[in-house]
């Protein structure tokens, strides 16, 4: 039988996890082809739960469209870790730094996107692992979208966002859909990848926070 197209394949948790744990090298820079390529295996699960998320999943199919146009480009060496993408756009004066204009879609800008949401996405998944059998998800998700994202968007953001959230099944059909086994060997699982998440985060967090990039427009 045919293998299905990529965008078919079933989400798999342990392959989102081993695509963010190669996004670390030895001397801790973050690879940005293996982070976007983490956040499309994390679009690829938002899209199998239903058209009601697809207004999150197009923005973030979007963001990670910009940066695979630079990884793709004539400069993607420098596009090769965040590191090098934000000390590159910064000596060739490519991002908007106070307010948006020449570089709406700059990698910094792109990136940073992204980058909040793998803290909701953290906090979200350290309520998941620790919840007993009757967790609510919604819950769950809300209110770690409250703890992080939501400090960056729009009231209308915020309201569709809630509204969304409300759709997202159970926990035992989330486990499922999660494709990862028993919903102890997801825990277990969820367990081991919560502290390369927080890695990942944290090495970025620094990175931005060095250049004094964590609030571009
Ligand atoms: C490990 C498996 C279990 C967890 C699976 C989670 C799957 C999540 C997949 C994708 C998450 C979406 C990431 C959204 C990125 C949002 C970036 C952003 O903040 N964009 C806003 C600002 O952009 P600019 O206008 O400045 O360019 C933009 O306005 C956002 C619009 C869309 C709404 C974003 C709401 C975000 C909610 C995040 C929670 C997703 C809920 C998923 C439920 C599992």
């Amino acid at each position: 039988m045919a293998e299905p197209a990529a965008e078919e394949q079933r989400f798999s948790l342990r392959e989102v996890l081993d695509t963010f744990r190669s996004c670390l090298s030895e001397n801790r820079e973050v690879l940005v082809a293996d982070y976007v390529a983490g956040w499309r295996g994390l679009v690829r699960f938002l899209n199998s739960l239903g058209s009601v998320f697809s207004f999150i999943s197009k923005d973030a199919t979007n963001k990670i469209q910009i940066l695979d146009n630079f990884l793709q480009s004539e400069n993607r060496v420098h596009y090769a870790s965040v590191q090098s993408m934000v000390q590159f756009e910064l000596e060739n004066e490519l991002v908007d730094l106070t307010k948006r204009g020449k570089f709406p879609e700059s990698g910094c800008r792109t990136l940073l996107r992204l980058h909040r949401a793998l803290r909701w996405l953290e906090l979200f998944l350290e309520r998941l692992r620790t919840s007993g059998e009757d967790g609510k998800t919604s819950a769950m998700c809300s209110e770690a979208y409250n703890e992080s994202l939501a400090q960056h968007h729009p009231w209308i953001v915020r309201t569709a966002a809630g509204v969304a959230f409300c759709a997202l099944p159970g926990r035992a059909t989330f486990f499922e859909v999660m494709n990862a086994g028993a919903p102890d060997q997801v825990v277990a699982m969820l367990g081991d990848a919560l502290p390369l998440i927080s890695e990942v985060y944290q090495v970025v967090e620094d990175v931005y926070a060095h250049n004094d990039l964590l609030q571009l427009p």
